[in-house]
């Protein structure tokens, strides 16, 4: 508890500094010194069009409505299945997911877990900590507390219905949202490893400049590949349909950040620089959307292995549905089962290649419980040392898609120019990107006047998925 008093009050002098005008103040007596408490979007939500309070009042209580239709919509399925278990399954599992949207619609305090999952007591701990942040008759409350943390707790909460009722607690809600996007977005999957497979060909002819320039491309279908995201849409259909090769040169201009040469270097660097024998050149990603963004990072990913950039690609995913479509251990052994099953050659040979991967140990996947908690990164060395440790194993770690981008910089209104390495505030395991469209009203790292005049010319620039960032933070200096 005292190092987390610590670390906040470290971390609230620096952002002190800022001039973010969304801050409530809450003097929290702490000891004989008052931790002056930045309280994340307290104050965003009470100016009533801010984009945590339109997402907390309208398109949260959509979600979970969505979810409640399609739990009601597999009763009979359950019945089938389990029978009179199934169905008083069905009913409990709805009776909590309505109580729950009532608690969010009426900005009732936030409740303690109680299914025991191996994440529920760090939850607590978090709950906990935000109530001694407040005054003592003042409970965390869904528009009143800070909007990473009850969105987060959201999912965390749909977790816990289903959890707490078996047989539906391994019914993933969100299952036909992400496999319409990634059957919707078919087209753009095939054009994608018809170009993959080209570069296979290709490889061993192709010049380190032309290495470099389909690099660059498959970077930038990576992060467009984050606008396929069913949160922002609400669950609605969000696919690719264009292809995401010829598009990329009209997107450029809404590129605000591009570090790609830095990445590149990195990786070049890495390649060229002589390391002891049966060393790893090992990139990690940090998953972000199943469906189509998944697709786009697995040919990323099977590019930096067979240009010879890395030897070995650890991808982490949610333990849990989250966000709608993040990706799960189920849906990335899905998606490599229908890549191989694909009718289209290219998709399945791409699909073998990368089921290959994973079977001789240069793919691999975890998810850690760390990735579906509230916490921002850089409480990450303090409250999961392992995962951190883990992280400092990669030669560069690329973050998908904007909750990341959140958590890598606190979701704290920071003034634009602020440099991203000095958002991260001390969260560095190793070099690190982030490739997000953006969806949150979250920027740092931009020119000086860069933020100002984008909102001059558009006002939802932030939040749109219009415009997107590659945002880069190198080696440790020193
Ligand atoms: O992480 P992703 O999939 O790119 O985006 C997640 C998201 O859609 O959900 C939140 C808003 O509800 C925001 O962080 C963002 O808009
Ligand atoms: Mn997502």
């Amino acid at each position: 508890m005292k190092r987390f008093a610590v670390r906040l009050a470290e971390r609230n002098l620096l952002k002190c500094l800022f001039s973010g005008n969304c801050w409530s103040l809450r003097r929290i007596p702490e000891s004989r010194r008052t931790i002056v408490y930045l309280h994340g979007r307290g104050r965003a939500w009470e100016q009533e069009l801010s984009f945590a309070y339109l997402t907390v009042k309208d398109r949260l209580p959509k979600i979970l409505t969505k979810v409640i239709d399609t739990i009601h919509r597999y009763k009979n399925k359950f019945f089938e299945e389990h029978g009179e278990e199934g169905l008083e399954a069905e009913k409990k599992a709805i009776s909590l997911l309505s109580k729950l949207k009532n608690e969010l619609q009426t900005d009732k305090p936030i409740l303690a877990l109680t299914d025991g999952l191996v994440d529920m007591d760090m939850w607590n701990q978090y709950l906990e900590r935000q109530q001694s942040l407040l005054d003592d008759n003042v409970p965390p409350s869904w528009f009143k507390s800070p909007w990473l943390y009850v969105e987060c707790y959201m999912y965390r909460r749909i977790q816990e219905a289903r959890c707490l009722n078996p047989p539906v607690s391994d019914f993933d809600v969100f299952e036909e949202g992400k496999t319409q996007s990634f059957f919707e977005s078919q087209q753009a999957s095939l054009i994608l490893c018809t170009y993959l497979q080209g570069l296979h060909k290709d490889l061993t002819d192709l010049s380190e400049e032309q290495l470099r320039e389909h690099f660059i491309k498959l970077l930038q279908v990576c992060l467009w590949g984050n606008r396929c995201d069913l949160s922002i849409s609400a669950g609605q259909e969000n696919s690719q349909k264009s292809s995401p090769i010829d598009s990329l040169e009209s997107l450029k201009p809404f590129i605000l950040v591009d570090e790609s040469t830095k990445i590149w270097t990195t990786l070049l660097n890495n390649k060229l620089t002589r390391r002891p024998a049966g060393s790893s050149r090992r990139v990690d990603f940090v998953l972000d959307n199943a469906g189509f963004e998944l697709i786009t990072d697995l040919v990323l990913a099977d590019f930096l292995v067979a240009s010879g950039l890395a030897t070995d690609i650890h991808f982490h995913g949610k333990y849990m549905p989250w966000f709608v479509s993040d990706t799960t251990k189920k849906d990335f052994e899905w998606t490599l089962r229908q890549m191989l099953s694909a009718s289209h050659l290219w998709m399945s040979v791409c699909g073998a290649r990368w089921q290959g991967y994973l079977k001789e140990g240069i793919w691999s996947y975890q998810d850690h419980p760390f990735w579906t908690l509230p916490h921002e990164f850089c409480d990450m060395a303090a409250d999961a040392p392992e995962l951190y440790a883990e992280l400092q194993r990669a030669d560069l770690i690329v973050f998908k898609g904007d909750l990341n981008y959140r958590k890598l910089t606190g979701d704290r209104k920071w003034d634009y120019d602020v440099p991203f390495e000095t958002a991260l505030r001390g969260f560095h395991p190793a070099p690190l990107c982030s490739l997000r469209t953006l969806k949150a009203d979250v920027q740092v790292g931009l020119q000086a006047g860069q933020g100002e005049n984008l909102t001059a010319a558009d006002t939802d620039w932030m939040t749109s998925g219009k415009y997107a960032i590659i945002q880069f933070c190198g080696p440790h200096r020193g």
